[in-house]
């Protein structure tokens, strides 16, 4: 099994930052928990000290962050706004270094592998993206786009073979299969090391227990934004909106290992509105365009919206809309992600840093845990 996370040191704190292991994984997380801190100066205007002081304990955080709303009622300014998109181009800058580095000493190019298939809308924009920004950070990218006829035994043949290609370090098998494909077979065929999207039952397991392993991109990418807006969250509040595999469960874990109080709303919840209001940090992930409006939050709370449908335009064009009424989500929220340029972009930067962080397991001899 593999022994590290380099991606998300900042992400799990000290929770699992204890169990990295020293060495090349380290020299790999440093330059990227200063990359953060970086993003976090230049979208906040705040120092690293602001992140790290003694002098806010979580309580008086905590405190400070219920008390948010009364002056952040003025109408959403820019300062408000949490810019995946600008944090995602730097991480991935950094990524890009960092696979440099990597060639000059082992001579192997990170590779990712990617299939889809089908023509779903959702998997077709991030593959479109994915592409572009794999090529950016310096890796190989190796595209399975299959017919919608493809079936489950081919399926895992495909991953089989893409498990003992040498040249492959990340596999990703775009959700959601076709009717008649197990998606849970293929997801949990993919070898463990290879897992980038943290999907199979070790690195779920991995989670659920606090242990390092392959972590979610999109529940990733929304740990270190939240972490750049708000720093350190142990005590806060936080309510996840949306229980699924892909994302509201891992997020819900993720948050929890950082130490916030996290509750789950999910369809079967009875008054899903009252509960996010008691939320510090509210993550909504549900693909219901729109679903959380003013109502639904505290003022002040820190708002991450992972929802992503696209609807046309008066103009007959499209363009994307996330699960947050935003126009006047905004104004009474504390800090907010826009839809585009919010979690989406995270989302493929933090593949890229899973990417890689395979691509270092693969040439780290590591002992079983
Ligand atoms: N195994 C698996 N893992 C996934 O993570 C996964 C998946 N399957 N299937 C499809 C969904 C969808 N998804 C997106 C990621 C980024 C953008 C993204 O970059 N969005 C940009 C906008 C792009 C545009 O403008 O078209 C943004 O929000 O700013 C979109 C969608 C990952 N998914």
């Amino acid at each position: 099994m593999f022994s590290s996370l380099t991606g998300s040191l900042c992400v799990w704190g000290r929770g699992v930052g204890g169990y990295l292991f020293a060495g090349v994984l380290f020299h790999l997380a440093l330059p990227l928990v200063r990359s953060i801190f970086m993003t976090c100066r230049l979208s906040e205007n705040q120092t690293m000290s602001d992140f790290s002081s003694p002098e806010f304990p979580h309580a008086r955080k905590a405190a400070a962050h219920r008390e948010g709303g009364a002056s952040g009622s003025a109408a959403a300014g820019r300062e408000k706004l949490i810019d995946g998109k600008a944090f995602a181009s730097a991480l991935t800058k950094e990524t890009a270094e960092q696979v440099r580095a990597f060639h000059a000493e082992h001579g192997v190019t990170p590779g990712l592998a990617v299939v889809l298939v089908g023509n779903d809308p959702a998997s077709e924009v991030y593959v479109r993206n994915k592409a572009l920004q794999t090529h950016r950070a310096g890796m190989r990218s190796f595209m399975h786009m299959l017919p919608e006829t493809t079936s489950e035994a081919e399926l895992l043949t495909l991953v089989d073979r893409l498990n003992r290609d040498p040249e492959i370090h990340g596999i990703l098998v775009q959700l959601p299969l076709p009717a008649g494909v197990d998606a849970r077979r293929v997801t949990n065929a993919i070898a463990p090391e290879k897992d980038v999207d943290g999907l199979g039952e070790v690195n779920a397991g991995r989670l659920a227990l606090g242990l390092p392993g392959l972590v979610p991109c999109t529940p990733l990418g929304c740990m270190m934004l939240l972490k750049s807006a708000v720093g350190e969250l142990r005590g806060l509040n936080a309510v996840v909106v949306g229980a699924s595999n892909l994302v509201g469960k891992p997020m819900a874990l993720l948050l929890l290992n950082e130490g916030c109080t996290v509750s789950v709303a999910h369809i079967d919840t009875v008054d899903p509105q009252a509960l996010a209001r008691t939320a510090d940090i509210l993550v909504v992930a549900t693909g219901h365009r729109a679903l959380v409006t003013k109502d639904w939050v505290k003022p002040g709370a820190t708002v991450i919206d992972v929802g992503i449908t696209r609807i046309p335009t008066d103009s007959g064009k499209t363009k994307l809309v996330g699960d947050v009424a935003f126009d006047e989500v905004a104004p009474i929220a504390g800090r907010i992600t826009p839809v585009p340029g919010g979690v989406g972009p995270m989302t493929i930067a933090c593949l890229l840093r899973n990417t890689l962080t395979a691509a270092n397991m693969s040439v780290t001899p590591h002992e079983a845990d």
